[in-house]
């Protein structure tokens, strides 16, 4: 794949697209691919050095320490956009964080709120602030951020499974509200992705169950049809494709990106 040219796709150059967690893991693999196609960037983080190394890497016209779930912080990263780029075409609510593990009867309810908050709320939040610019604006796109865990339970991961079968729902809502608006709507479903993230929690069940990091490996990868994580290019490949004029007649749908996940 590295050496294939890669794609350009109608209608992505010149586009001003915010991100939410632009600065590491997908978020920052998604912006890369934009950036590569000539979009204008504007990204939040709560990881102030990541935020500056990305910015500088992606030239990114506003970059901005936001949490996505602070409102006030929310508020002034759209309002930057607003300035800095007087307008919006695109949203990537990708912003999330995996949750407390544990059971129901276990887990806090501050641990829960905080997933729900990040996971859900931080899209609404995004979502709320962006929508007047991409009226404006005559249109736009809006990518959400869900998860395999948004089709299939997951047990000792309620609030995350929760947040994200919410993703859905707001997705499928926003694609009826906004419809006429012109402004599509769709959610994006990873599966196990590869890099760091993953290999510390296989690494970690490993040591709790004394299995090698390979058998281990390989058991998170038995419910996955072509038996391989995917890579996060691969979800940044989808959300260019629904931002681009290719997308322009998909809206309120959910797309799995990995590799068939048969459960969870
Ligand atoms: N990694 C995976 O296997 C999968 C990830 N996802 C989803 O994809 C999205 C991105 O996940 P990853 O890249 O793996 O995450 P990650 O844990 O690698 O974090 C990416 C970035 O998010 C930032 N961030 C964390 N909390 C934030 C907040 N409250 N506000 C703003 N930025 C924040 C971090 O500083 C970091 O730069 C999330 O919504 C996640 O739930 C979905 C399925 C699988
Ligand atoms: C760390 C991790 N492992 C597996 C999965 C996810 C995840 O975040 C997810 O969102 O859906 C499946």
């Amino acid at each position: 794949m590295n050496d294939t040219p890669r794609m350009i796709l109608p209608g992505l150059s010149g586009k001003r697209i915010a991100i939410s967690a632009g600065a590491g893991g997908i978020g920052l693999c998604i912006a890369r691919e934009l950036a590569r196609q000539g979009a204008r960037l504007a990204i939040c983080d709560v990881d102030p050095a990541a935020l500056e190394a990305a910015a500088a890497e992606l030239g990114a016209e506003v970059a901005m320490l936001a949490d996505v779930s602070a409102e006030a912080e929310v508020a002034a990263f759209f309002k930057a956009i607003e300035t800095g780029m007087s307008g919006l075409d695109a949203l990537v609510n990708n912003a999330g964080i995996a949750g407390p593990t544990g059971g129901v009867d276990t887990i806090s309810t501050a641990d829960w709120r905080r997933c729900i908050d990040i996971c859900l709320t931080g899209q609404f939040l995004c979502t709320h602030y962006a929508v007047p610019m991409l009226r404006a604006a005559g249109g736009g796109a809006i990518v959400n951020m869900s998860s395999s865990a948004g089709r299939f339970g997951y047990a000792f991961r309620t609030p995350y499974a929760s947040a994200k079968w919410g993703v859905v729902g707001f997705t499928q809502s926003l694609a009826k509200e906004l419809g006429p608006d012109n402004i599509r709507a769709n959610a994006i479903l990873p599966g196990i992705v590869a890099g760091p993230r993953i290999e510390k929690v296989i690494a970690a069940r490993a040591e709790q169950t004394g299995v090698s990091h390979e058998a281990m490996t390989e058991r998170y990868l038995s419910n996955v049809s072509l038996r391989r994580m995917t890579p996060p290019e691969d979800v940044a490949d989808m959300a260019a494709f629904l931002i681009a004029d290719t997308g322009r007649n998909l809206s309120g749908q959910s797309f799995p990106v990995d590799g068939n996940v048969e459960t969870l």
